[in-house]
C-alpha cells in the first residue's frame, strides 16, 4: 500500500491537480464538521471542539474563497473562451449553477461561522445540524459536478500555454512567486506593472490557443481567388458572424494608414468589391493614393486573409446595377449621408434624409459621389492558426505575366 507521510499538494504547473486537492482538502474539512456535530453534544465545546472549529474556520475563510476565485476568475473564464460547439454549450448550462452554488455556498458559510466562532472561543456548544448537511450536501455535489465536466474539459482543451497561464494566476493570487530565477526575469518585468483588467479578466492573460485546422502546400489551390472561394464557402458553411465583413486600409497622401469596415459584396478573377461614398475620407484617400489592403478575420475558423493591391472604381453600370439593388431607404441614406464629414446632431441628420425622401419619392437616383470600388490583387495570404502560435500561413504573389507564386512563410 502507498502511504503519503506527508499530504504533498502538486505543483502549480498542473493547476487542474491544485484544485483536485483543494476539493480534497475541503471534503476533510466537512468531515471534521460532521465529526464536530456528534462530538459536541457530548463533550462540549472542548480543547478538541475548539480546535476543530478554529481549523474548519481557517480553511473556509481564506483557502475555499482563493479556490472559488480561481474557478471564477480563470478557469471559468478561460475555459468558455477556448471551448466550441457541444463542450461550449455544456458550459452554457453548467456554469451558472456553478456560479449561484458560489454565491449560496458562502452565504451559508456565513451562518455556521458565527457559530464556529463561539464555539473556538468556548462560548456556545451550538451547531445547527441542518445548517451543517446542507452545507456539507451542498459542497458535496456542487465539487462531483467540477470533478466529472468542468476539470476533463480543461484537462482535454487546454494548451501547455493555458495550463501555465491557469497555475501562475493562481499562484499570484496566492502572493507565490513564479520559481523562474529572478536573474532569468527579462528586466522590464522586474518592475511592477498594473494590467488592463476588463470584465475581471487581465488583458494581458486573454490568449487563444489555435488548433482547429491546418493549411499546408497541397491544402491550398493553385489559384487564389478559387482559395479565398473556398475559404469564402467554409466561412459561411460554419455561420461566422459577417463573414463578408472586411477591414479596408488605405494611405493619405502623407502614407499615414487609416482602417475601417466594408462589406464585401463581389469577388471574381477582376478582384475583390464594395461599395461606398468617392467622397468619403477613403474615398479621397483612395484618389490620391489607389493603393489598399483588405483583411477578413473569421475568428470562428480562426482564419484571417490578407489581400493587397490597387483599387479602380466600377463601371457607372455596375454601380447603378448594385445601387438599385438596395433596398429604397438604403438608398435615400447613401443620399442624404455626406459620408465622413461633420454635422452638428442627429436630427439635422434626420432632416436630410426627410428632405432627400420627400424629393425623391420611391425613385431614389444614385449619386455620382456613390459606388463601388474593386481592389485587384497582387498579394494574398491565407492564415490558419495553429497551435501556440505556430501558425500556417501560405502567400500568393501576383507576378508581371500574371501568374501566381506561392510560398510559406513563418508565422
Ligand atoms: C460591419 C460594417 C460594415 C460596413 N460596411 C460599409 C460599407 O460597405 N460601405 C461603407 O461605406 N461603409 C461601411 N461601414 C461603415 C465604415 O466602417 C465607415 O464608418 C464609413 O465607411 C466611413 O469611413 P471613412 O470615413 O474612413 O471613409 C461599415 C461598418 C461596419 C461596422
Ligand atoms: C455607410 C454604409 N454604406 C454601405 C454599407 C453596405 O451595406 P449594404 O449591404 O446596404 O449595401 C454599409 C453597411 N453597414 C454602411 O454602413
Amino acid at each position: 500500500m502507498n502511504h503519503h507521510l506527508f499530504d504533498t499538494a502538486p505543483d502549480f504547473n498542473q493547476p487542474i491537480a491544485v484544485l483536485k486537492h483543494c476539493h480534497d482538502r475541503i471534503r476533510k474539512q466537512l468531515e471534521t464538521l460532521q465529526k464536530l456535530l456528534g462530538h459536541l453534544p457530548v463533550h462540549g465545546a472542548d480543547s478538541d471542539a475548539r480546535k476543530a472549529a478554529q481549523a474548519v474556520q481557517k480553511y473556509f475563510n481564506h483557502a475555499a474563497a482563493l479556490h472559488h476565485e480561481d474557478e471564477e476568475e480563470n478557469l471559468m473564464p478561460m475555459l468558455q473562451a477556448t471551448a466550441r460547439d457541444a463542450d461550449a454549450v455544456q458550459l452554457e448550462q453548467i456554469i451558472p449553477g456553478i456560479l449561484a452554488d458560489h454565491q449560496q455556498m458562502e452565504r451559508e458559510w456565513q451562518q455556521l461561522n458565527t457559530q464556529l466562532e463561539q464555539i473556538a472561543q468556548g462560548h456556545s456548544a451550538e451547531l445547527d445540524s441542518a445548517a451543517v448537511q446542507r452545507f456539507i450536501d451542498r459542497y458535496t455535489s456542487h465539487m462531483a459536478v467540477e470533478e466529472t465536466n468542468i476539470a476533463p474539459m480543461a484537462k482535454r482543451l487546454f494548451s501547455h500555454e493555458q495550463m501555465e497561464q491557469l497555475g501562475s494566476a493562481m499562484q499570484a493570487r496566492r502572493g507565490i512567486k513564479p520559481s523562474l530565477p529572478q536573474s532569468q526575469v527579462p528586466e522590464q518585468h522586474q518592475v511592477p506593472v498594473s494590467n488592463t483588467v476588463a470584465n475581471g479578466v487581465v488583458l494581458a492573460d486573454i490568449r487563444l490557443d489555435y488548433g482547429r485546422a491546418s493549411l499546408t502546400e497541397d491544402d491550398v489551390l493553385a489559384d487564389p481567388i478559387a482559395q479565398f472561394g473556398k475559404w469564402f464557402e467554409e466561412a459561411m458553411h460554419a455561420k461566422v458572424n459577417e463573414p463578408n465583413a472586411m477591414s479596408l486600409a488605405t494611405v493619405d497622401t502623407e502614407g499615414r494608414p487609416s482602417s475601417r469596415i466594408v462589406l464585401i459584396k463581389q469577388y471574381d478573377q477582376r478582384g475583390f468589391t464594395w461599395y461606398t461614398n468617392y467622397d468619403s475620407q477613403k474615398g479621397q484617400q483612395l484618389r490620391a493614393t489607389p493603393h489598399a489592403a483588405l483583411l477578413f478575420f473569421w475568428s470562428e475558423l480562426e482564419r484571417q486573409v490578407r489581400i493587397e493591391g490597387t483599387v479602380t472604381k466600377t463601371s457607372r453600370e455596375e454601380s447603378d446595377k448594385y445601387f438599385y439593388s438596395r433596398p429604397v431607404k438604403s438608398q435615400i441614406g447613401a443620399i442624404a449621408s455626406k459620408q465622413s464629414e461633420p454635422i452638428a446632431n442627429r436630427a439635422q441628420m434626420e432632416a436630410n434624409y426627410d428632405a432627400v425622401a420627400e424629393a425623391s419619392g420611391d425613385q431614389p437616383v444614385r449619386p455620382e459621389h456613390w459606388g463601388g470600388y474593386r481592389l485587384d490583387p497582387v498579394r494574398i495570404e491565407f492564415w490558419q492558426g495553429r497551435r501556440s502560435r505556430f501558425h500556417d500561413r501560405i502567400v500568393y504573389c501576383k507576378q508581371a505575366d500574371g501568374s501566381w507564386t506561392r510560398e510559406r512563410l513563418q508565422p
